[in-house]
This record gives C-alpha cells, structure tokens and sequence, in this order.
C-alpha cells in the first residue's frame, strides 16, 4: 500500500476555537443554533479556514458486483447492480434527483460490475467481474483490494481538483449488505444476529439464512479482523474499498466527507482503521435502518444528525442532509454580529 493514503493532516483546534468565539458573537441567544454551531466548528477545524465553504459538493458512486448474491442474500438479483448503472447514467435514480438539487458534480464509476457497461459518462475502473463467492472463496486478492482502494483514492482527488469542497461516497451493489455486515462482525465482535438486517428487503426468515451464509463464510475465510485490507480482501466488495480510498484522500486534502448509510460507514470504519486521523474529516448524516449501522456508528465514534428511516445507499442520505451542512457554513459567514447590527447582548 503506498505511504500517501496514510498522510492526513490533524484537524486545526485552533481556528475552532476562533470560530466558536465568533458564532457566539452573532445575532442569537448563545447556543441557540445547537447542532449547526458544531458543525460549523467542526468544518472550520478540517478545512483550516474560519468560512469554509461546502458549495459544491462532489458526488462519487462506486458500483459492483458480488459473489455471494449466488447464496440467496438479497431480495433483488444481481442483474439490478448493471441496470442500477444504467439509470444513473441516464439521471433516472434517486441520487441524480437529489445531486441536481443540491448542485452537485456527480460521477458514476464502475470499480467491478460484473458486466461490460458502454456508456460515454460511466468512470470504467473495473477491478474485476463481480467479487468471488466469499462463502466458498476469498472476495478478491490483496492486489485487487489494494488496486480499487488506490482507484477510489484517484477518483476522490480527481473531483476534488475539479471544485469539490466536501464529498459524498455513495455506492450500488446487490448483495453489499452482506459483505458490510461479515466486515462489522469482526470490526466489533458482537453476534452476526445483532447487526444483520435487511438490506433491500428479504423476510424474517431471508435473514436467517443471511446470518448462517455470513457465519459459514467467515469460518471459511477467517479474515484477520486487524488488518483492513485482508478484510476487503476476504470478505469485503469493491466498491466498499473504493469508497474507503476516496474518504483517505479527502481526508487528506482536508476535504469534509459526508458519510452516507451502513455501507459506506463500513468504507469509513475501514478508512479509520488503514489511519485514524480519517475520521476527523467524517460527517454522519444520517442513521440508516438496517440494524448494523447503529453499531458502526458507535465504532467511529460519531452521531447522526437526522434519522429518515432510509437504506437505499447511492449516497442518498448525504446527499438530502447537505442543506443542513450548508446551513451551518451560511450561517457564520452571512449573519450579523451584536456589534454590527446594534443588538443588545445579554444581562
Ligand atoms: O445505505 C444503506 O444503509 C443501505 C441499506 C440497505 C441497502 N442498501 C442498498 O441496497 C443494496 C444492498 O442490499 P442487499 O440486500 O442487496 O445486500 C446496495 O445497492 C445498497 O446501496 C443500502
Ligand atoms: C432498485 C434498487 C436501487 C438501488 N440503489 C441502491 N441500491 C439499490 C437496490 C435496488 C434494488
């Protein structure tokens, strides 16, 4: 793994205090903007700059396949992830919509979709085919894992060059609810039967078979859950490594990252873990539904800020809490001090 994906600079603790000294001084009763204050600190801290800005945002969806949809995991087939592809590429899904909405670049990339795609928008960076079958053999090789992390790290400096100010990681893969959950088990230690949910809908009873699909596969694969890359390597997927690249490089480049639902906090977790200082950089909007993400969220350390019931992925959840993030920025550099508009301060 090359030295650069580990070269992430501290958060600046200084101008957060500078900043939070300033929003005090803007019109409204102390604290009153609660949540937004924070972020607003907590950005100033990444970017090193007391009015960052966060306009536009870069949208980076990562796609692929995975082998272990042939156990019956998942309520969609597998064929959905290409035809998914298709119809970003076309502005059709949910992510287009809301990346027009919020003025975002958005770019589709196809890290390991198990079919040839022909588009003249579509990022062809595949890896391979689809990943292995996990419950019978590794994901992919150290090489493809270390290869799609580097392809995510690229793509993520490539937008940031391009204007991105923060970023949104968001991903298509039938069956990477499987791969995210087999990951967090051995990230967390708790049961498989806590933290499995159910993905793009199967029953009570798909779960069931979920849980022993993922419990045979990690005995079979017996990943070494200190080492990230055997991680992805063994159980992992694609466009998760992608993901968690793209999250080092904004890091790295003190761009904030906008983590988005379960599977893409099992990319920032494994971003955390390959460095820590990762994490400094990371925004949680959202709480996703499906029951490990709880879990994962408690690992990175860090608080959702809204909870709307989603688990599409794409980057949807990021991509609809970005208003809010824009707010906090909005908020210190437009609005008046006590001083400037001549509003009494406190008793
Ligand atoms: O982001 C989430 O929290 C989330 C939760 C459940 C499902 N998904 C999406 O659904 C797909 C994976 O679900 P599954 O059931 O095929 O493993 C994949 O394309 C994800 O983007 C996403
Ligand atoms: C239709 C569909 C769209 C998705 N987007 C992300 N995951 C998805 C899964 C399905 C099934």
């Amino acid at each position: 793994m090359t030295k650069h994906l580990y070269n992430i600079p501290g958060k600046s603790i200084d101008i957060g205090k500078q900043v939070s000294n300033y929003i005090n001084s803007l019109t409204k009763p102390l604290g009153s903007l609660g949540r937004l204050e924070e972020l607003a600190i907590s950005l100033a801290e990444m970017k090193n700059e007391s009015f960052p800005s966060v306009s536009p945002a870069g949208v980076l969806v990562f796609a692929a396949d995975h082998g272990i949809t042939d156990e019956g995991v998942s309520a969609y087939p597998k064929a959905v992830t290409e035809q998914m592809v298709l119809n970003f590429l076309n502005g059709g899904a949910a992510i287009n919509v809301f990346s027009r909405q919020i003025g975002a670049l958005l770019n589709i990339i196809d890290i390991g979709v198990a079919s040839d795609l022909d588009h003249s928008d579509l990022i062809n960076k595949k890896v391979r085919y689809g990943t292995g079958n996990f419950l019978r053999e590794d994901a992919m090789s150290r090489e493809e894992a270390e290869k799609a992390i580097e392809i995510g790290y690229e793509e993520s400096i490539e937008i940031i060059n391009k204007g991105a100010q923060c970023l949104i990681l968001g991903e298509m893969g039938i069956g990477n609810t499987t791969a995210s959950s087999a990951i967090l088990a051995l990230l967390s230690g708790k049961a498989i039967e806590a933290l499995v949910g159910t993905g793009t809908g199967i029953t009570e009873e798909g779960i069931q078979h979920k849980v022993s699909v993922i419990k045979q596969s990690l005995q079979n694969r017996n990943p070494d859950s200190s080492d990230p890359i055997d991680l992805i390597a063994k159980v992992g997927g694609l466009e998760i490594a992608g993901m968690t690249g793209a999250m080092l490089a904004a890091a790295s480049m003190r761009v904030p990252i906008l983590v988005d639902g379960f599977i893409c906090t099992i990319a920032a977790l494994l971003a955390k873990q390959l460095s820590p200082n990762a994490s400094d950089y990371m925004i949680v909007t959202h709480q996703s539904v499906e029951p490990g993400h709880q879990i994962a969220l408690s690992l990175l350390g860090k608080k959702p800020l809204l909870d709307l019931g989603l688990r599409l992925g794409e980057g949807t959840g990021a991509a609809v809490t970005y208003p809010i993030i824009q707010s906090a920025t909005l908020m210190v550099k437009e609005m008046a001090t006590f001083e400037s508009a001549g509003v009494s301060q406190k008793n």
